[in-house]
């Protein structure tokens, strides 16, 4: 008897990398489409999971996080993790009953309708190409917004943002994970692009948020980057733009209570290249990394200061704040190398290292520190063409460096702007056991721990160090540390990914949980775990089994079941806010190729 796969002989969907067929559904055979990295395509419901341990009683909020999940297989082959459908969990904790038992945990899920899902689901197929780059779309979908929305999940005024750097946020209802349409702050933000990274002042209650590739139709190399301020109440009240000195790059920010700070990583667009096809972004390992800083208030273009420093590639922000000097602390990861293995060097533009540079990076917690008073002068670039970039006369070197050799960094959110102590990562420590036979190459990168640092007396800015007499500028202790390393290893067959913090009320700062999804990398499934964030080398307090495989995720977000309901009513029909109102009319970018093509801008759906 046959065996079953061989009754129907396959037909190739993929020829010289092209998606020529878009049935039978297959997805490339490629690793990006492997092991952890399998499209789960999953949505649905699944209430009072599996618990191991005990959730903790008082925890009563919801769990978001979204992780690129392609809905169809892509067009081209050779297709990147980054570009798959935005795709959000929610893991709703429900509070234990009085007296004993923890708590109850649901699980859901639901794909962002954004035009790109809308449009590629009535075609029932893939119809948007390369990552960031339309140049490679299907001719049906020119002018449509191709935002996947898949990087994170943000609650803004009693919606959901699902957000990618590429587009305008997606608002979603936090409850039921449905889809309310393309957010455009009530028509205050009509930008091309918007950051997956908004950060928010604990104190005054505003979102600072930015955009870059921000000046034209947001796939043009733009060097335009815009910062806003929108208040408590939804008001935009503050936007500069800037020139930044070449098409790069900028995933995160750090906000203090007076400053921006803008990572503007060497990873370069080129028109021409993604005209021909070719990749968005290609590392310039000859490339500085700079940092622009501008004032929250007030600001005017010729405010911004570039920092230059000698190569790496950012990861992401822990804590950002100012010294009584006035000078700027900006804490981040930053790697010594290409971490977006898959946009490599362009040989035309940069010459070629010789050797491909296989180097295994390393991933260190690296302290800047900006002075807002530096001497600055105007340069020009190719590039931002006549405009004037505003560049420190002197280049800048690490304050610190601790090696963590993690990424993701988080920290307890209520000290966004201020001095702080604690940070989290999913950490990178390859001298533990490693089970290969079992699970393969570890997709998404070996985050085999979770770390808990808490910067030494010596190394913060906290009362308690001024206090001490401390100033911060103290050399590392043993091992190179600049604190304490409260660290827990997963086991050789498992990964985390990105860290949250939750607060416990009334709680002093980093006091409370920490929740992160944990990948089984041999038995292709997924948990919830949640530790003591101050303890994590005790192990979780509680493990949440998922009776089924995620994806590599990016960024999520803890929100209380509080806020949600008050923000519920609020914007009820009733309520003093009202519904979320979402777009209604294309960007100011559609609308003028709408008028060069004379159609109405929305092609569509
Ligand atoms: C660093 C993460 C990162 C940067 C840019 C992206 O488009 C993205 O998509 C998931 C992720
Ligand atoms: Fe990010």
């Amino acid at each position: 008897m046959a065996h079953i796969h061989d009754l129907a002989p396959s037909i190739p969907n993929y020829t010289s990398n092209r998606l020529t067929t878009p049935t039978p559904i297959r997805f490339p055979p490629t690793p990006v489409f492997s092991s952890m990295n399998k499209p789960s395509r999953f949505e649905g419901d699944v209430t009072d999971l599996e618990v191991t341990g005990t959730i903790p009683p008082d925890l009563d909020g919801i769990f978001f996080r979204v992780q690129p999940d392609h809905r169809f297989p892509p067009l081209f082959q050779d297709d990147i993790h980054f570009n798959g459908d935005g795709s959000v969990t929610a893991i709703r904790i429900h509070p234990g009953p009085r007296g004993g038992g923890g708590g109850r945990a649901d699980f859901k899920q639901r794909y962002v309708r954004t035009d790109r899902f809308r449009h590629e689901s009535l075609a029932r197929r893939s119809l948007f190409g390369r990552y960031r780059n339309p140049w490679t779309d299907h001719e049906s979908v020119k002018g449509v917004i191709r935002t996947a929305s898949n990087t994170n999940v943000v609650f803004w005024r009693g919606v959901l943002l699902a957000m990618k750097e590429d587009g305008p946020p997606f608002a979603m209802d936090p409850a039921t994970l449905e889809t309310l349409g393309r957010y455009d702050f009530e028509g205050q933000i009509r930008s091309p692009t918007f950051t997956a990274h908004p950060k928010v002042d604990p104190e005054s209650g505003e979102m600072v948020c930015f955009a870059y590739e921000a000046g034209g139709d947001g796939a043009d190399g733009s060097v335009d980057v815009a910062v806003w301020t929108v208040d408590r109440d939804g008001r935009k009240v503050e936007e500069c733009w800037y020139k930044a000195p070449f098409a790069g790059m900028i995933h995160d920010c750090g906000i203090s209570e007076n400053w921006v700070v803008l990572p503007l990583t060497p990873i370069k667009m080129n028109l021409e290249r993604m005209k021909r096809g070719g990749n968005k972004f290609a590392w310039d390992p000859n490339e500085d990394q700079w940092y622009g800083l501008m004032p929250r208030k007030g600001a005017r273009s010729e405010d911004i200061i570039w920092f230059r420093a000698d190569n790496g590639f950012h990861g992401h922000v822990a804590g950002c704040y100012e010294l009584p000097s006035g000078e700027v602390v900006l804490d981040l990861t930053v790697a010594d190398g290409n971490v977006f293995f898959f946009f490599p060097p362009d040989d035309a533009i940069t010459p070629p290292e010789g050797v491909a540079k296989r180097n295994k990076l390393s991933s260190p917690t690296v302290r800047w520190i900006f002075d807002p008073k530096a001497k600055k002068s105007t340069i020009r670039t190719a590039e931002a063409g006549d405009a004037d970039v505003w560049v420190a006369d002197e280049r800048v070197k690490p304050s610190l460096t601790w090696p963590t050799n993690g990424e993701f960094s988080r920290i307890d959110d209520r000290y966004t702007t201020k001095p702080y102590r604690h940070f989290w990562q999913a950490v990178v420590d390859p001298s533990r056991p490693y089970d290969f036979a079992k699970c393969g190459p570890p997709t998404g990168g070996l985050f085999n721990c979770l770390g808990h640092y808490t910067w030494s007396k010596e190394h913060c800015h906290t009362t308690c160090s001024t206090e001490n007499g401390a100033n911060g500028t103290a050399g590392p202790g043993e091992g190179g540390k600049f604190g304490l390393e409260d660290v827990y290893f997963a086991g050789p067959t498992m990964t985390f990914q990105e860290p949250t913090f939750i607060p416990r009320e009334g709680g002093a700062e980093g006091e409370g949980y920490l929740i992160a999804l944990l990948n089984h990398l041999d038995e292709l499934r997924n948990d919830v775990v949640i530790f003591d964030a101050q303890n994590l080398g005790k192990g979780p307090l509680a493990v949440i089994h998922l009776p089924l495989k995620l994806k590599l995720g990016l960024h999520g977000n803890w929100v209380d079941q509080r806020d949600i309901d008050a923000w519920q009513a609020r914007r009820a029909e009733s309520g003093d806010v009202g519904p979320v109102q979402v777009a209604t009319e294309p960007l100011p970018w559609q609308k003028k190729m709408a008028e060069r093509n004379g159609t109405d801008g929305t092609s569509g759906v």
